[in-house]
């Protein structure tokens, strides 16, 4: 599929964040353009939102890394000051540091002002799944403190439901009885036909390891598993659980960059 991109939308100008609101930008001249050209648009985009003094909370994966590297040039160009970077893992810590970009943690700097991070689903109701790069629990613990958390996707990531593009929704586990959690979970979501997989390493069946020496378990869904409140909470009260890869009424803001230019839409 030809994809568009229009260059007026990558800049420093403002973006309007009233409530609900629906910005949509047209292509006037169309290039084809990659799968990582459009997380790139909408990492920059994001970065609109950052203000010189804010803490920002920095997100992991290939499209958020668009976002830190952008914040890393201003900073660099003394266009954003003051800036308190909060990594949501090791290879985020490694990528900011590598910007010189002035890092802090949660303990010190317990409440952010914004963090920007990309996502494997978004629902309609700006829901999401994280956490198919493995570092869903970092992620969580520091974009559910932030006063606005903005989520930049390209449009592969649009999902009519959560679990629905059949890929996996990632579970990070204590290793112990590794086997037994995973069965729970199968069993928990038996009525979705789910299939739970330790995640393990490209190169060999060693299990993945997280920043947090724990495993993730992938659960894929046959079926809808319909409330996504209530199946977290069930996820949550297996005791070798850890966190889920639900992010549930958490996002304020959706950039999305696709065919027809970016969308930015705000929680309503
Ligand atoms: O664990 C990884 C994170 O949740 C990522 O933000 C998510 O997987 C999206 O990654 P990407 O931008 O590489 O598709």
């Amino acid at each position: 599929m030809a994809l568009a991109y229009d260059p007026h939308f990558i800049g420093t100008g403002n973006v309007d964040t009233a409530a609900g609101a629906l910005m949509t930008s047209p292509s006037p001249s169309p290039v084809s353009l990659s799968q990582d050209e459009l997380k790139k648009i909408a990492g920059f985009k994001a970065v609109e939102f950052v203000e010189s003094g804010m803490v920002v909370g920095l997100g992991t994966g290939s499209t958020a890394k668009h976002a830190v590297d952008r914040i890393g040039e201003l900073l660099r160009q003394g266009i954003l000051t003051d800036i308190v970077g909060i990594p949501t893992s090791k290879k985020t810590h490694e990528q900011a540091l590598s910007l010189n970009i002035p890092l802090s943690d949660l303990e010190t700097h317990p409440v952010i002002d914004l963090a920007i991070d990309g996502a494997d689903e978004v629902d309609p109701d700006m829901n999401l799944v994280k956490g198919r790069g493995g570092s869903l629990l970092r992620e969580k613990m520091i974009e559910c403190v932030s006063k606005k958390f903005v989520v930049i996707v390209d449009e592969s990531k649009l999902v009519d439901y959560i679990g629905g593009s059949g890929l996996a929704m990632p579970v990070e586990i204590v290793p112990f009885c590794w086997k037994f959690t995973a069965q729970m979970l199968q069993s928990l979501f038996k009525d979705a036909d789910c299939v739970a997989k330790l995640r393990t390493l490209p190169e060999s069946e060693d299990p993945y390891v997280t920043d947090n020496s724990n495993y993730i378990i992938d659960l894929y869904f046959k079926k809808n598993i319909g409330d996504l409140k209530a199946a977290g909470d069930a996820i949550l009260r297996i005791p070798g659980v850890v966190e889920h890869g639900m992010f549930l009424d958490m996002a304020t803001t959706l950039i999305v960059a696709g065919e027809h230019g970016v969308t930015v839409k705000n929680k309503a």
